[in-house]
């Protein structure tokens, strides 16, 4: 809690509210949702600084600084706002590039009582659901995943997670995991860089909101090996996600894989196998997962786990996926319509498409933040008298 700088309750009153005006650098934009106003925006007009919220508080009267989760939009040369369904509102940045011009920030459930906000950038196109991998360990999941991301390495990426835990001989910072202490990540955790985290097996392990841009952002879908509290924490979360449980064979055979892996100790072998039967327990009932394959046979397991992904007898593609991104016109002026958010091009040239008005159709976003918002469709018009039509 605190002043927002810079900004009075009489700036509100002077009337850009949920207005579609375009905002140059230094200034702000204002945004009702319910009770409380929005305030989006920037102090100075350093083009490298990033998008700032502060949100008043109407029925208190107060000025509240939220925890911001997600990267921070930057600012280019100036910003739109417009207020969607619910309360997630529309970033629209003036000035940036085609594959960060569009955002979102949302409302989360409030923390330790402080508000909480989460930017996500949005994501042109149907990118498939993040999947989400779990089951106890020794299991066979990482085992699953390598021969995904081996067989299809253009369209799989693999979320790196933080852990306390020691890497073991093969393991390599930033690849397996981003090995760290306890207190560091106890401070990332508290200043809300992670999507989920847990105690496991006596060590600490968490997806960072990073990790899972990260992915994004290479036009892959994004894979997490991650545990049983962990799953469940995604699925409160607005990910948005495929969760999918693999079950062993029998806790003789998880015995002996784990053994026969040799990285653990015998404690941490026991303690591994205690643990694994709650979570095999959880994975069966919680009702956290969508699909539960068990991993006997390693082939038969792998062609199952391929069929849920649609990948069927599917040949790996060896292309490189190109995220598409969105020219927006440079001066434009932005206004809604229903589920449609229409930036007019305010200096049209024919025949130069980069020059020409652009539809937003956002009838069909999914996921959101933090992470990224997937599901917006583009359509390029060459004036407004066009049809809306035939958005693609
Ligand atoms: N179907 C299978 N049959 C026999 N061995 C298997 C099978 N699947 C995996 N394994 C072996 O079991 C061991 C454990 O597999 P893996 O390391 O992939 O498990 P994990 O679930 O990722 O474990 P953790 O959660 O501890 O990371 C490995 O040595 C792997 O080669
Ligand atoms: N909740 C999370 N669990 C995670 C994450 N990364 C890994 N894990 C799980 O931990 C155990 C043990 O892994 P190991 O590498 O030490 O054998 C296993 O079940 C993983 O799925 C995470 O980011 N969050």
């Amino acid at each position: 809690m605190g002043e927002a700088p810079a900004l009075c309750v009489e700036d509100l009153q002077e009337g850009f509210s949920n207005g579609f005006g375009l905002r140059s650098k230094g200034f702000k934009t204002s945004t009702d949702v319910g009770d409380k106003t929005f305030v989006i925006g920037c102090n100075n007009n350093d083009s490298a600084s990033s998008l700032e919220v502060h949100i008043y508080d109407k029925s208190r009267g107060k000025w509240v600084i939220p925890t911001v989760l997600g990267t921070k939009p930057k600012l280019y040369e100036g910003y739109s706002t417009v207020l969607l369904n619910g309360d997630r509102i529309m970033i629209i940045i003036k000035g940036s590039t085609p594959d960060d011009c569009i955002w979102f920030l949302e409302q989360q459930k409030e923390a330790s009582g402080t508000e909480v906000v989460a930017w996500s950038k949005g994501m042109r196109g149907d990118a498939e659901k993040p999947v989400v991998i779990s089951g106890p360990s020794g299991v066979g999941k990482g085992t699953l995943i390598n021969m995904l991301v081996k067989e299809f390495p253009y369209m799989f990426g693999f979320s790196v997670s933080h852990t306390t835990r020691a890497p073991r001989s093969m393991e390599k910072n930033g690849v397996h995991y981003h090995f760290t202490e306890r207190s560091i990540m106890e401070k990332d955790i508290k200043d809300g860089k992670f999507l989920e985290f847990a105690s496991v097996h006596g060590n600490l392990y968490g997806t960072s909101i990073e990790a899972v841009e990260a992915v994004a952002d290479s036009g892959k879908r994004c894979i997490l090996d991650i545990d049983v509290q962990g799953a469940k924490s995604v699925r409160a979360s607005s990910l948005d996600a495929l969760f999918i449980f693999i079950s062993p064979p029998s806790m003789r055979e998880l015995e002996e894989r784990l053994r026969l892996r040799g990285t653990e100790t015998e404690e941490q072998v026991q303690k591994r196998l205690r643990n694994a039967e709650a979570e095999i327990e959880q994975g069966k009932t919680s009702g956290i997962f969508d699909h539960i394959l068990c991993n006997d046979n390693l082939e038969k397991c792998y062609e199952n786990l391929k069929k849920l992904l649609g990948l069927e007898g599917s040949a790996p593609t060896n292309t490189k996926p190109s995220p598409k991104g969105i020219d927006l016109p440079p001066n434009h002026l932005v206004s809604k319509i229903d589920n449609k958010i229409l930036i007019k091009n305010e200096t049209p040239e024919p025949g130069n498409a980069s020059k020409n008005s652009v539809v937003l159709d956002i009838s069909s976003l999914k996921g959101g933040a933090p992470g990224r918002t997937r599901g917006l469709k583009i359509n390029v018009i060459d004036s407004f008298s066009e049809s809306l039509n035939g958005i693609h």
